[in-house]
C-alpha cells in the first residue's frame, strides 16, 4: 500500500475495538460524537496526499509513497526535508492537533535509528522486531496512538511503589504466543480511533521493577484492550462556526489493559532495563521534539494572526498597549523557531548515524506551556463579552434577525458584522469552549509536566559541567578557591567558627 487517503483511513477502523464513552460500549465508525472527529482525521490522510511534494517521499525499499515523519534522518538535508514536512502536516489544522500519526512516527522511527541502544543488550532479536514493525507502518501507513505514562495516583511513594504497584501495565505471564500484560497506562491521545497502540519507554525504571520495562505494539482491536474516552468535546457544527471543535477533538482515553496477550514479534522490550532507560533519553528530545515544536510555532503563527484580527475588529489595533501584547505572541513565535533553527543547524549523529536536533530544543519544552496557557489568557483579555456576542453563519441568513445583526453587531475599521463574528467565533473555539480548554491542558501536560521537564534540563546541565561562573568569577580576579574541608588544617579551624 501506499500513503493512505482518508477513506482508507475510515475502513480501517472497522474492528472489534472495545472503546467506552460513559457508559455504553460503542462503535467508533457509528457513534455520532465521533463523526466529526474522524473526518477530521480522514482530512488529514488526504491532506497529505493533497500536499505530497511536502508530506511524501518514496520508500527507499518499496518505491512506493510514505510519510516522511517515518524516514530515518542521516544528514542535515533529512532534518530540512523533515522540517517542510512536520510544518506542512502542522498547518492542516493550525497546530490545533497534537497527535496528527506523524507525532508517533517520528518517535517510532526515532527508536529504529538507534540500533546501537538495543545492540547494548546483547540480543538482536529486539530491534529486528523493531525495525519489521517499522516497515509495517510504513507500507501500511498506520495511525499509532501512544500510552507511556505509569497510571501512579499515590504521589506520596515511587510510581511504582505502593497501591501504584497494582495499576501500571506490566507483565503478569509468559506464554508460548507471547506476554500477557495488565494494568493501566495514562493517556491515549487519538487512541479510540487510532490503527495501533505502540508503548515505550518513559521515565527510567530502577532495578527491582524489571515486570513494568516494556515497549511492544499491538494493533487497538486487540482483545483485553479497554479505551476508556473522557467526554466528546467534539460538536456538530459548521466548520465556519466552530473550526477546530467540529474536527479535531484527537480523542483521549484512559487505556486499560486486561490481561492482554502480547505476541513475542510484536515485544520489543521485555525487561531489559539498560535498553529501556536509554531508549527515551536517546531519542526524546533530539529527535520527536522536532515533530513537537514545529507544530507548536504553527499553532503560535495561527494565535498571533487570530489577536490581531481580534484588535482590528475592535479598533485597539492601534492601541500601543495592544501593540505590546500582540508584539509578546511575536516574540514567543520567534523565540520558538529561532530554538528549532540552532537546533536543527546545530543537528549531530546522537549514535549509529541517527541524525538528530541539538538537546537544546528541550528549552521549548518547558517554556512552550506556559507561552501557550499565556496566548490563551490574553485571547480571553482581549476578546471579552465579544467572544460570546457571535452569532452563527446562518444567523446571518435570517430575513428578520440577519439585519439585525449587520446593524448592531459590526465590526470596527468596516470589518463586516459577519467577519466579525467568524473572527471572535474562531477565538472562542481556539481558547475557551470545551476543546479549546482541552486543549490547554494538552499544552501543559502532553509531554510530561513542566515541572519535571526542568528538573531534567537542571540535571543535564549539571552532568554537562554547566557552567563554572561562578568559579570563574574568582579566578579571573586571581584568588585561590577555599580548599575543600578535607584538604584544610582542620586544626587551624578550631576556635574561628560560630560557638554553640
Ligand atoms: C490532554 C492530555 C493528553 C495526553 N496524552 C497523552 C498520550 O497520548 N500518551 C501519554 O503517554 N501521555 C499523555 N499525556 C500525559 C500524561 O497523561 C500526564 O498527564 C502527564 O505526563 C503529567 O502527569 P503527571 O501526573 O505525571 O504529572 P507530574 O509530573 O506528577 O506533575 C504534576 C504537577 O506536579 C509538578 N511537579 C511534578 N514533578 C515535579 C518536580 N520534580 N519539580 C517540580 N514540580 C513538579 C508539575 O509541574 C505539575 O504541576 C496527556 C496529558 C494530557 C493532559
Amino acid at each position: 500500500m501506499t500513503a493512505r487517503t482518508g477513506a482508507e483511513y475510515k475502513a480501517g477502523l472497522a474492528d472489534n475495538r472495545e472503546v467506552w464513552l460513559g457508559d455504553q460500549r460503542i462503535n467508533v465508525l457509528e457513534h455520532p460524537a465521533f463523526k466529526g472527529s474522524i473526518e477530521g482525521m480522514a482530512g488529514y490522510f488526504d491532506y497529505q496526499n493533497k500536499y505530497a511534494a511536502d508530506c511524501l517521499m518514496t520508500d527507499p525499499e518499496t518505491g512506493s509513497a510514505m510519510n516522511v515523519s517515518l524516514s530515518l534522518p542521516k544528514s542535515a538535508e533529512d532534518i530540512a526535508r523533515r522540517h517542510r514536512a512536520f510544518d506542512r502536516l502542522a498547518r492542516y489544522s493550525n497546530g490545533m492537533l497534537g497527535r496528527t500519526p506523524d507525532y508517533v512516527n517520528v518517535v517510532l522511527a526515532g527508536h529504529v535509528s538507534r540500533k546501537d541502544i538495543f545492540d547494548k543488550s546483547g540480543d538482536p532479536v529486539f530491534h529486528e522486531r523493531i525495525a519489521a514493525y517499522h516497515r509495517e507502518v510504513i507500507e501500511k501507513d498506520l495511525a499509532l496512538t501512544h500510552t507511556i505514562v505509569h497510571a501512579a495516583i499515590d504521589k506520596s511513594v515511587g510510581e511504582l511503589q505502593g497501591m501504584n504497584e497494582e495499576l501500571t501495565l506490566r507483565v503478569v505471564d509468559r506464554t508460548e504466543e507471547g506476554l500477557i500484560v495488565r494494568g493501566a497506562k495514562m493517556l491515549a491521545t487519538l487512541g479510540p480511533i487510532a490503527d495501533e497502540l505502540y508503548v515505550y519507554p518513559a521515565v527510567p525504571i530502577q532495578p527491582g521493577y524489571e515486570e513494568y520495562a516494556l515497549s511492544f505494539a499491538i494493533p487497538v482491536a486487540t482483545p483485553g484492550v479497554v479505551s476508556v474516552c473522557r467526554d466528546h468535546y467534539g460538536v456538530d457544527a459548521e466548520i465556519v462556526d466552530k473550526p477546530f471543535s467540529s474536527r479535531f477533538d484527537e480523542q483521549d482515553a484512559v487505556i486499560i489493559f486486561d490481561d492482554v496477550l502480547i505476541p513475542w514479534e510484536r515485544v520489543f522490550i521485555d525487561g531489559n532495563l539498560s535498553v529501556y532507560n536509554a531508549l527515551n533519553a536517546g531519542t526524546a528530545t533530539g529527535n520527536t521534539q522536532q515533530q513537537t515544536a514545529i507544530r507548536a510555532c504553527v499553532k503560535l503563527e495561527f494565535a498571533y494572526d487570530l489577536c490581531v484580527q481580534m484588535a482590528k475588529a475592535t479598533a485597539t489595533d492601534t492601541k500601543p498597549e495592544t501593540a505590546s501584547i500582540l508584539g509578546e505572541i511575536y516574540s514567543y513565535l520567534r523565540i520558538a523557531r529561532a530554538v528549532v533553527h540552532s537546533a536543527e543547524v546545530n543537528a549531530s549523529d546522537w549514535g549509529n548515524g541517527a541524525f538528530f536536533c541539538h538537546d537544546d530544543i528541550s528549552a521549548l519544552r518547558t517554556m512552550m506551556p506556559l507561552w501557550m496557557a499565556r496566548v490563551n489568557d490574553i485571547i480571553k483579555s482581549m476578546g471579552s463579552h465579544n467572544l460570546l456576542a457571535t452569532p452563527t453563519a446562518a444567523a446571518f441568513q435570517d430575513a428578520r434577525l440577519g439585519p439585525l445583526l449587520e446593524k448592531y453587531l459590526p465590526g470596527a475599521n468596516g470589518i463586516p458584522a459577519q467577519e466579525r463574528a467568524r473572527i471572535f467565533r474562531t477565538a472562542w473555539d481556539f481558547a475557551g469552549s470545551a476543546l479549546g480548554s482541552r486543549n490547554e491542558l494538552y499544552e501543559r501536560f502532553y509531554l510530561g509536566s513542566v515541572g519535571r521537564a526542568r528538573g531534567l534540563d537542571h540535571r543535564k546541565a549539571q552532568a554537562k559541567g554547566e557552567t563554572g561562573a561562578y568559579r570563574a568569577l574568582f579566578e579571573e580576579a586571581g584568588i585561590d578557591p577555599v580548599p575543600a574541608p578535607e584538604q584544610q588544617d582542620l586544626l587551624s579551624l578550631q576556635g574561628t567558627g560560630p560557638r554553640a
